[in-house]
């Protein structure tokens, strides 16, 4: 379980009259939440609501002004991070071997054995719908959900007990988006782990995600198990809510009347 609460962060402003300045911009507002193990919480908020920061916070990059993040264990949870941008979160230079061997090498430090790399590499790719034959590939020779599931492998390699994923498939076409959370659910199934999800999309929220905190100008202002998603009753979620289309219902453009003899 990971318990973050009362959580503050504040940044120093930019370009202050003063030479000393220290006024700060209040970012995140006494945020509290909870993440059971193996639920999968969508983080959902427009941009610059503080959804990157508040990610940063979870996995310890960054110390929040005030407020904690606690995890089951009581000691530190192992969190792998996938980010949006796989272009550049992956070096160009290295090939998908080296891509995941970077992961097994974090493993291998942590857990002090050494690994029987070749095995571990086939292993993952094949866990991300991948095979051997991308093994000698460099980033630029795969396409974007390829180079994604490659960046999900290495995020697995890791050995992690939850991933946090930071806009990590909003910049893929629908469908390739749907065949990643499709995986990514099945991987979730199978190890038990526990998912943190960042988006600006209410719709893969609620494709994937078994909780969904509605983050609004840096406050927690509402959170839901997904099945009861449609009971929110704060102001911005239910605005948010308004503008899904409903994906169960056919279109069917109306034959204007003067068309029809
Ligand atoms: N290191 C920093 N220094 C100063 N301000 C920052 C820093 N990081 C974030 N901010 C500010 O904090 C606010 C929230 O940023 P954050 O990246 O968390 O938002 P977000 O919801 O993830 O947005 P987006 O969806 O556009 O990525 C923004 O106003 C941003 O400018």
């Amino acid at each position: 379980m990971i318990k973050a609460e009362h959580i503050d962060v504040s940044f120093k402003k930019e370009n202050q009259t003063t030479l000393f300045g220290r006024e700060r911009q209040q970012v995140l507002f006494d945020v509290s939440f909870e993440v059971k193990k193996g639920q999968c919480l969508g983080i959902l908020g427009e941009s610059g609501s503080g959804k990157s920061t508040l990610g940063r916070v979870l996995c310890g990059l960054l110390k929040p002004d005030k407020g904690s993040v606690r995890f089951e264990s009581g000691k530190k949870a192992v969190i792998s991070v996938v980010f949006q941008d796989y272009s550049t979160s992956a070096n160009p230079r290295f090939t998908v071997k080296s891509l995941i061997g970077e992961g097994l090498m974090v493993k291998e430090k942590r857990e002090k054995k050494t690994l029987n790399r070749k095995e571990e590499t086939n292993r993952l790719l094949t866990l991300v719908g991948l095979d051997e034959s991308y093994l000698h590939r460099l980033p630029h020779e795969l396409s974007g959900g390829q180079l994604q599931r490659v960046c999900i492998a290495r995020a697995l390699a890791v050995n992690p007990e939850v991933i946090l994923f930071d806009e990590a498939i909003s910049s893929l076409d629908a469908h390739t988006q749907v065949q990643i959370m499709d995986l990514l659910k099945e991987i979730q199934e199978e190890k038990g782990l526990t998912y943190i999800f960042i988006t600006h999309d209410l719709t893969s929220v609620t494709y994937l995600c078994s909780h969904v905190l509605f983050l609004y100008k840096g406050k927690a202002v509402e959170v839901r198990a997904t099945e009861a998603i449609s009971e929110v009753s704060h102001p911005y979620a239910r605005k948010l809510l308004g503008a899904i289309p409903d994906v169960g219902e056919v279109y069917e453009p109306k034959v204007p009347d003067q068309a029809v003899s």
